[in-house]
């Protein structure tokens, strides 16, 4: 069997400053980005304006799981999946995550002004600025692919059915430290895209075509951009969300900021009639994405992470 560990992700440069539609440089990337999502599901990201706010942003994320655990329970929300979660009620892997994220009033709301009454600011300007650029990012790369399937005339729709996002997670220092630890286990994605963002720590894992594991190491400029269930439903089958688990070993803490684009509670993902044809016949039931996930939660909450797409709204 070949080994995989010496794979690594394609990397793909979006930080040229003539980086617009139509240009040279995008429709390069459009290419890479189209080849990259459909042998891997997913991509690095070069994207330096993210490394003046590393410090900041894993400062940020120190502080808030370090606060005091009744105080992260605070973080409530009715959505699966989100407010606060301790996954292994062992504080190993803590998460934080709240909906439409990248409204800045919806970080004061749902962190700050929940955790820090007299009010924290540099935190939120830290949050807002980071989930400012990757929406930016994101909306780039959702353009593109858009664009290369010659589906473009939807982005105004899609972006204004989009609901970012937003989850924190802490991996714990594992018990045996130089045991490999999952701390993740093997999923899918369930949105549009996921944008994330990590610390020095690797650990994330990507599964290929061939069942091989892939360890991702990020440089500290880059963003990991994934592939989600949604995209794939919405492009009739025409790409899939890669299987990905996290697997920690030594004794650093790793703080990873997913940011998901999801498609907004309401809203009918249909897959446009430009991607049926006699050749390509429907393959997906127009959905609710919060139906969906609720559906899947049930599942999830018993163990099963394999109720898919497929699973739930065949045709
Ligand atoms: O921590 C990571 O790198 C990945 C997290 C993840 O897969 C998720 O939150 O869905
Ligand atoms: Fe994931």
């Amino acid at each position: 069997m070949r080994s995989e560990s010496g794979v690594r992700l394609p990397v793909i440069d979006f930080s040229k400053q003539e980086l617009k539609p139509g240009s040279p440089d995008w429709d390069l990337a459009k290419v890479q980005v189209r080849e990259a999502l459909e042998e891997y599901g997913c991509f690095e990201a070069l994207f330096d304006k993210v490394s003046e706010l590393r410090e900041a942003v894993f400062g940020a994320m120190e502080e808030l799981f370090d606060l005091p655990l009744p105080t992260k329970q605070l973080c409530i929300s009715d959505k699966p999946f989100g407010g606060y979660h301790d996954a292994t009620a062992k504080l190993l892997r803590e998460s934080m995550m709240i909906d439409e994220a990248h409204i800045a009033g919806n970080i004061d709301q749902g962190l700050t002004n929940i955790f820090w009454p007299q009010g924290n600011i540099s935190f939120s300007k830290t949050i807002v600025s980071f989930t400012q650029l990757a929406a930016g990012l994101e909306k780039t790369v959702r353009r593109m692919v858009l664009e290369s399937f010659g589906v473009e005339k939807y982005t105004d729709e899609l972006n204004d059915a989009t609901n970012y996002t937003l989850r924190a997670i802490k991996y714990g220092r594992p018990p045996t430290g130089s045991q490999p630890t999952v701390g993740a286990d093997a999923h899918t994605d369930k949105g549009m895209l996921t944008v994330l963002y990590q610390n020095e720590v690797n650990g994330l894992e990507i599964r290929t075509k061939d069942g091989q594991w892939i360890k991702i190491k990020p440089s500290p400029n880059s963003f990991v951009i994934m592939a989600g269930e949604s995209l794939g439903a919405w492009l009739n089958g025409r790409l899939s969300a890669p299987y990905h688990r996290v697997v920690t070993k030594g004794n650093k803490v790793r703080y990873c900021i997913a940011f998901f684009a999801n498609p907004r509670g309401g809203y009918r993902v249909k897959v446009p009639e430009e991607l049926v044809d006699d050749k390509n016949g429907l393959l997906f039931k127009p959905f609710d994405y919060e139906e969906y996930l609720q559906y899947y939660s049930v599942r999830a909450a018993r163990g099963d992470y394999t109720t898919d797409l497929k699973a739930y709204c065949n045709v």
